[in-house]
């Protein structure tokens, strides 16, 4: 699909690329010839992954052991990689969600969500912007939202809420670091099969894949799809790609918007949601 060596010469920084779809946007641009560096809380999980990046084409491989909560470590990771030389490209892919009724959601369990996926995305770009803008060096932020952050999803509102402000600092940073030639753009998954999704929105347990009824392209998407679609956007094929966000989820979001997948729920026994959370993560 692509020349080979589209992203030679690029570095990466994966968030969350030990795993997950993070690890098929790291494996796909390792592929395509571009360093790569991944972070992520397990240090097994992120060994592991560099072996299959190093297999895979990439000529370097760098991992932290970094939570992306915690502003000060994102600093130390960052001075860290640009000792060895700048990264060319972030990906804000690390999150946490979980299905709860908003109600009764503690000030930590909102706290757990926003913090990933808001507070981190937000440390790590600008992280990144800073080091980019002092040094005169170009740049793209690809983050990784979902529809909810337009169309808002029930039971998983701080989710929702965290993704509609990455989706907004996309939008407004395309704008203001334009000039330093940073592109930030976005995409928008729809339902990829991965342990972190299916182990904290599939609260039964169930095997059973319903929400794939909700799909009008009938299946759940494959990882080789999503991975191409942030390849390009990283790559200078794209070069005049900003402010975007691209939506790939089979046409659920036009189907269900906000609405689709959570309809079960409002008819959870307590017992069920007692289920739910005490199967999270
Ligand atoms: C099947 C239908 C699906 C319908 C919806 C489809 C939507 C599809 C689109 C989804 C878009 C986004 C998808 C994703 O983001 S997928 C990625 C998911 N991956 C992960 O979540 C992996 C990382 N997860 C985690 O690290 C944890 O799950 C967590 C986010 C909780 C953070 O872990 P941490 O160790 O920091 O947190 P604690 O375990 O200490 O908990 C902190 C507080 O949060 C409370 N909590 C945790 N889970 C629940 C729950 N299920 N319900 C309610 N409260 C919960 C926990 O009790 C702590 O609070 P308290 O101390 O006050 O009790
Ligand atoms: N899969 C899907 O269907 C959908 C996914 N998305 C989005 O796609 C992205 C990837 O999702 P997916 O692969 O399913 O998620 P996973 O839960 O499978 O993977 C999440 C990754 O993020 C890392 N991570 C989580 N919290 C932190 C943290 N505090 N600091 C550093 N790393 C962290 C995890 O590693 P570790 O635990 O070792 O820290 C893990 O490698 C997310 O942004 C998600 O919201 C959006 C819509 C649908």
């Amino acid at each position: 699909m692509f020349r080979d060596g589209l992203m030679s010469g690029k570095k990466v920084l994966v968030t969350g690329g030990g795993s997950g779809l993070g690890r098929s946007f790291a494996l796909r641009q390792a592929e395509l010839g571009a360093e790569i560096v991944i972070c992520g809380r397990r240090q097994a999980v992120l060994d592991e992954t560099a072996q299959d990046l190093l297999r895979a084409g990439a000529p370097s491989v760098d991992i932290f052991s970094c939570d992306i909560r915690d502003a000060a470590a994102i600093d130390e990771m960052f001075d860290a990689i640009w000792a060895k030389g700048p990264l060319t490209g972030l990906i804000n892919n690390a999150a946490g969600n979980f299905v709860a009724r908003t109600e009764r959601l503690s000030p930590k369990a909102m706290d757990a969500v926003l913090n990933i996926v808001l507070h981190g995305s937000l440390y790590c770009t600008t992280a990144a912007g800073r080091r980019w803008i002092e040094g005169g060096q170009p740049g793209t932020v690809l983050s990784v939202v979902s529809s909810a952050a337009t169309s808002g999803r029930a039971f998983t509102v701080p989710s929702a809420a965290a993704k509609a402000g990455v989706l907004a600092m996309t939008k407004s940073l395309a704008v203001e670091w334009g000039p330093y030639n940073i592109r930030t753009v976005a995409v928008a998954p729809g339902l990829f099969p991965t342990e972190g999704a299916w182990g904290n929105l599939r609260p039964d347990g169930s095997d059973k894949i319903p929400q794939a009824m909700e799909v009008p392209l009938r299946r759940l998407g494959d990882h080789s799809e999503i991975a191409n679609l942030v390849a390009y956007l990283m790559s200078d094929e794209a070069g005049y790609i900003s402010g975007e966000c691209v939506t790939i989820d089979g046409g659920r979001d036009l189907l269900g918007g906000g609405g689709s997948g959570i309809l079960g729920f409002f008819d959870f026994t307590d017992a069920q949601w007692e289920t739910a959370r005490k199967g999270k993560g």
